[in-house]
């Protein structure tokens, strides 16, 4: 196969050789209970192998993390009934509602991330109501519903009277209640793991903690059925970079999760159970200067089974503002990207999303 090149929404094109994915490179699988560790020397050992893994392939694999199973079942649970309402239910919380914001329902078949052309004559699975017959594009095979920190929930909360921007489906009281339940945990693994990442880029612990006091928490569920066209013809998600600083992959036992490696191959992040996945993600690339790499990744569902997952994205407060760390510049490594808000790099990234959509958001 010939090489594949792709656009993506932050602008970088990726190239890949084989649309086969392997298992031969692996991902580290980093044991972090040192980072409740009282004493530094712990919390800078699980550090360093955290530096290794981000500035190497910006994906590993967490142990000991802390956060209770229980939790992470209970909300893929509920993502699971969430995603069996009517149609009708979750479309009242269809993404637009808030507009300007991607929270609320994101309905089936509805991004088309690397544009991908339909080349057989397999039938298009996409819905009529979204292409035309003559465009056979095959849209991504998923649904997500998307939701944003919620300061009440967050007990560290500068201030919890802020208000949320997340919309919540009236029939499922529980779907909220269980989002929450788990977001509130990782939300807490997040803030100590920020300062594992300042030790890990050799800046003080604390360097970032004026970040995250008001951070930018948003989660999603997604629902991916489980497709019959071949790999090279559709994707569950489309190859892409996440945006904010580093994400947790909560996912079932199905599979299909894909890296792609410096040297083009995509490698398997199969689930590891009581492990949860960790990938870098756009601004901590641009606030390292490249140091920490956002690693493009994707979803093929060939399992036979629905796939469920739970990403949770975590970045700095809007307004401060994107700038390499004194660690990652230099006279010899001048900064590689301009300067602006975590805010500005948001609405940016939310307004390319939009684009790719099938249907009109607002
Ligand atoms: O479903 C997954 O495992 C990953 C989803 C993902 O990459 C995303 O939503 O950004
Ligand atoms: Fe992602």
């Amino acid at each position: 196969m010939p090489a594949t090149s792709v656009l993506l929404d932050n602008g970088q094109t990726f190239r890949y050789v084989s649309n086969e994915p392997t298992s031969l490179d692996s991902i580290s699988v980093i044991d972090v209970a040192g980072i409740y560790s009282s004493k530094l020397e712990d919390r800078k050992a699980v550090a360093e192998q955290i530096r290794e893994a981000s500035h190497n392939i910006g994906f590993f694999y967490m142990i000991n993390h802390g956060i209770d199973s229980r939790c992470a079942n209970v909300a893929l649970h509920e993502a699971k009934r969430f995603f069996q309402l009517p149609e009708e239910d979750k479309m009242e919380v269809v993404v637009g509602t808030v507009p300007g914001e991607y929270v609320g329902f994101h309905p089936m078949e509805h991004y088309n991330r690397n544009r991908l052309k339909h080349r057989g004559t397999a039938s298009c699975s996409a819905r009529s109501l979204l292409v035309s017959k003559t465009d056979k594009c095959l849209i991504d095979l998923m649904e997500a519903f998307n939701f944003a920190y919620d300061a009440s929930q967050d007990p560290e909360a500068v201030d919890s009277s802020e208000p949320s921007l997340s919309i919540w489906p009236s029939s499922a009281p529980e779907f909220r209640t269980a989002m929450y339940a788990y977001h509130t945990q990782l939300l807490q693994l997040a803030r100590r793991l920020t300062g594992i990442f300042a030790l890990a880029l050799h800046l003080p612990e604390d360097f970032f903690d004026e970040y995250v006091k008001n951070p930018e928490a948003g989660m999603r569920v997604v629902h991916y059925p489980t497709q019959q066209n071949s790999r090279d013809d559709h994707l569950g998600i489309g190859a892409h970079t996440d945006v904010e600083c580093f994400t947790f992959v909560t996912q079932d036992d199905c599979g299909g999760l894909e890296v792609l490696s410096k040297e083009g191959s995509w490698i398997k992040a199969d689930p590891i159970p009581g492990a949860m996945v960790v990938n870098i993600a756009d601004c901590f690339m641009r606030q390292t200067n490249d140091f920490f790499v956002s690693t493009i990744h994707r979803v093929i569902n060939q399992s036979g089974k629905e796939r469920y997952s739970a990403p949770f994205f975590f970045g700095f407060d809007k307004s401060k503002v994107l700038e390499p760390v004194p660690t990652c510049v230099s006279d010899g490594n001048p900064m590689k990207y301009p300067i602006m808000t975590a805010g500005e790099y948001y609405s940016w990234r939310t307004s390319k999303n939009k684009q790719n959509a099938a249907i009109k958001i607002a």
